[in-house]
């Protein structure tokens, strides 16, 4: 059994992708060489809002794409074959700055993945980082440029981002799992 934490609220979600989205534009000046590329999954539908928010502070429509990690993972042969989504980037990297957008950074290694996937694809000025949370607990080392909100977790907890279009309200809830002293 899990207990479940809110950890943001919708309205905390939307100030947070504000306040995002005021740093990202404050770091970058002018946004005409900024791309977000959403990490799937959720990173993808999170590119998108914080994309929303800078043209709400910017009057200027960011270029959205989206990136599958699947094959760049290092524990492929762990895991097994996973049905890949699909990398869509409609537009040219090179010189641009690369905003990576992902819901949660935990051991670093979808984003050590995203960026060789980006080598693929170009050879952007920079590639920066948003998260919405980071959970902490990074084996590798990376650390984002712009973060929502810092929660120190354990390792047998969940961090999940729960999305207005997909599962019907918005929140970042924390799971925690309950041992039998809790339930006493
Ligand atoms: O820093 P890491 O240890 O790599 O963990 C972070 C990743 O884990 C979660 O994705 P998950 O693998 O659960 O897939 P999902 O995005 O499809 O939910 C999260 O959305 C990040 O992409
Ligand atoms: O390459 C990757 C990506 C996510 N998680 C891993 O363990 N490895």
């Amino acid at each position: 059994m899990m207990k479940v934490v809110e950890i943001l609220s919708a309205e905390e979600i939307r100030r947070t992708l504000t306040r995002l989205a005021s740093q990202i534009l404050e770091k970058s000046g002018h946004p005409d060489r900024l791309v977000l590329l959403g990490i799937h999954s959720r990173g993808v539908p999170l590119a998108h809002l914080l994309a929303e928010q800078i043209e709400v502070l910017e009057n200027v429509s960011v270029p959205v794409g989206s990136l599958d990690i699947t094959f760049y993972r290092d524990d492929l042969d762990r895991i097994g074959v996973r049905t890949p989504e699909r990398t869509e980037i409609p537009f040219d990297l090179n010189d641009k700055i690369a905003l990576l957008v992902d819901d949660v950074i935990y051991t670093g290694r979808t984003i050590r993945a995203a960026l060789n996937a980006i080598q693929d694809y170009g050879r952007p000025e920079a590639i920066w980082l948003a998260v919405l949370v980071d959970r902490g607990h990074r084996q590798l080392p990376i650390h984002p440029d712009f973060t929502g909100k810092t929660l120190p977790t354990s390792k047998d907890e969940q961090v999940k981002f729960w999305l207005e279009d997909w599962d019907g309200r918005d929140a970042v809830e924390l799971l925690k799992p309950i041992d039998n002293g809790d339930l006493a």
